[in-house]
């Protein structure tokens, strides 16, 4: 029977990373989407810009919209110090499977906490849930038309303090208008573009870091 697309990266890894190495895990994610089966990670030319704010920000509470096979999470919570907490949010139950595997494999498994479900069902109960006041960073990699959606979300629900960052992938392709538009346009908050191509590929792409200034 067919295997599916997550299935195969997670075979990749299983079968070219060490255990307990995260950084062999994201280069056997990224060999086997370069060279045999393109997939919608973040990638290593973007993932080194999301190295940099991660390392920046040196965040203590990270939430990621859309943990996908897990690559973008074992990427940021390799860079976390020792007490730090990754909430990451996957309402696909089979690649929430894949994504629990592949962060095992890391041996990373203590420091994310991956819930299956919906970000607009999730992002409300988050505090009471998990304890957390606030997130020093998000990263948004899930359906690009939900961006906008649950930014707002965020700030109602009081999950986004003076000097919370957002960094958003794939504002350029396939694109997030409405969030772009919206979030360099607000007051509240401070943006910069870092452009970058598409992952494994020539096309352009790019992260927008915001800064949420309260
Ligand atoms: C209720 C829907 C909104 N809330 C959500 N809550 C939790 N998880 C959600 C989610 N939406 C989507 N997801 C999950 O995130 C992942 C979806 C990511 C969407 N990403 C993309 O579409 C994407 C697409 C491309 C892409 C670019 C060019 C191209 F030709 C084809 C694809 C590149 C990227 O880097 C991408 O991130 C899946 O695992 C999905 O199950
Ligand atoms: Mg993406």
């Amino acid at each position: 029977t067919q295997t599916t697309r997550p299935q195969r990266i997670l075979a990749a890894v299983q079968k070219n990373a060490t255990r307990g190495d995260p950084r062999s895990v994201v280069k056997a994610i990224d060999q086997f989407c370069r060279h045999k089966e393109w997939a919608m990670n973040v990638g290593d030319e973007k993932g080194c810009i999301l190295d940099s704010v991660v390392t920046e920000v040196n965040p203590a509470t990270v939430l990621e919209l859309g943990t996908y096979c897990g690559y973008s999470t074992v990427r940021i919570a390799s860079l976390l110090p020792s007490h730090a907490k990754l909430i990451t949010l996957e309402f696909d139950p089979g690649n929430a499977a894949i994504a629990r595997q592949v962060i095992a494999w890391a041996g990373l498994a203590d420091k994310i906490q991956l819930v299956e479900g919906a970000s607009g069902d999730w992002i409300p109960k988050l505090k009471e849930k998990f304890g957390i006041e606030t997130f020093d960073l998000v990263f948004l990699d899930h359906w690009k038309d939900r961006y906008l959606p649950d930014t707002k979300l965020m700030e109602e629900c009081g999950l986004l303090r003076k000097g919370s960052i957002l960094l958003a992938d794939n504002v350029i392709c396939p694109g997030t208008p409405d969030y772009l538009e919206y979030i360099r346009n607000s007051p509240r908050y401070k943006s910069q573009y870092f452009k970058s191509h598409l992952e494994y590929t020539k096309a352009e792409d790019g992260l927008e870091k915001s800064v949420f200034l309260g």
